[in-house]
């Protein structure tokens, strides 16, 4: 049983940015900040299936694949690494790549990454705040700059590189070529509305996204059975006793809690395993709120930093 307020890991990249608000206010010294990962605060807690992040770029990411879950266990790693991103913020002309323009062989791949042509041959489409992408393990995919987006993904760090932009950082030709799906995409099934309050975003084998809008001074009872992590990216609430604003994200496990909505509502997105979405795991409690009077200092950021370099 546990309800956490997700302490904030901070991971540098040459990729990241400087200024984080108003997603942290955690003061960005030193090099660029491209990931804040939320982790559970108990040092001997188990560790979750997915893996939550704020990423911020003002770079183009390395053009990159991840492994399916064979191809990870066959070089011994746990999982492989589906993810999807829900884009909180886009510059004008932001954009990510996902899927080729045409598919290659893997004699063609190789070429293509030897060469650095492959920067020429992904697709990419323009992005805006609210959408929603799904990057399937094998899927050949990049982020653009100017982006701030949430991403829920598999618990894994392995990222096989195909192209960095000049970068010094290491290629991973063999495995990358290994794992590619190297072709176009398949369109992607839309959201589906599953309470006035919750839209499921993605359905997926690994796991569920829904994008939860629940109205001003309302209440709601939080019944999760299984991992679920909450990420608020507008507005307030407070689950149990932890008061969360924009940026904030709290994981609950195999326990109940209220959740009590503050006077501006809360949008946030919820992310738990797949395949299917579980209507009972959020249900309106039919009353207003005691809590509407929450003002910005009563929620406090997550009290645990720790830094990383990646
Ligand atoms: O190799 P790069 O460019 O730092 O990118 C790695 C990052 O890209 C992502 O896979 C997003 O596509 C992150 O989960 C990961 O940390």
């Amino acid at each position: 049983m546990a309800i956490e307020h997700a302490a904030v890991q901070v991971v540098r990249k040459p990729w990241g940015i400087g200024d984080l608000h108003p997603w942290s206010s955690i003061d960005v010294a030193g090099d660029p900040v491209g990931e804040l990962w939320f982790q559970r605060t108990h040092k001997h807690a188990a560790i979750p299936a997915l893996l939550l992040k704020l990423l911020f770029t003002s770079e183009p990411l390395s053009i990159q694949v991840h492994p399916d879950d064979e191809f990870a266990r066959s070089i011994g790693l746990p999982n492989g690494k589906t993810e999807a991103w829900y884009i909180l913020a886009a510059a004008p002309g932001a954009r990510v790549a996902l899927g080729l323009k045409r598919r290659l062989t893997p004699q063609a791949l190789r070429a293509a990454i030897r060469d650095g042509s492959i920067a020429d041959l992904t697709q990419w489409r323009p992005v805006a705040k609210g959408d929603i992408i799904f990057v399937p393990a094998g899927t050949i995919h990049a982020i653009g700059a100017g982006i701030v987006l949430a991403e829920i993904q598999q618990r894994s760090d392995t990222t096989f590189r195909l192209f960095d932009y000049g970068r010094q950082r290491e290629l991973h030709e063999k495995s990358a070529v290994a794992v590619s799906d190297a072709g176009p995409v398949q369109p992607e099934t839309g959201p589906r509305r599953i309470t006035t309050a919750r839209t499921a975003l993605i359905t997926s084998q690994h796991f569920v996204i829904e994008l939860i809008d629940l109205p001003a001074n309302s209440n709601w009872a939080l019944n999760a059975d299984r991992e679920t992590w909450i990420l608020a990216i507008e507005g307030r609430a407070r689950i149990g006793s932890t008061n969360m604003s924009v940026g904030d994200a709290v994981f609950i496990e195999g326990d109940r809690s209220g959740i009590e909505v503050g006077a501006d509502g809360m949008r946030g997105l919820m992310a738990y395993p797949g395949p299917d979405p579980v209507v009972a795991l959020l249900q309106g409690a039919g009353e207003l709120t005691k809590y509407a009077g929450m003002s910005a200092g009563d929620a406090p950021k997550s009290s645990e930093t720790v830094e990383v370099q990646a």
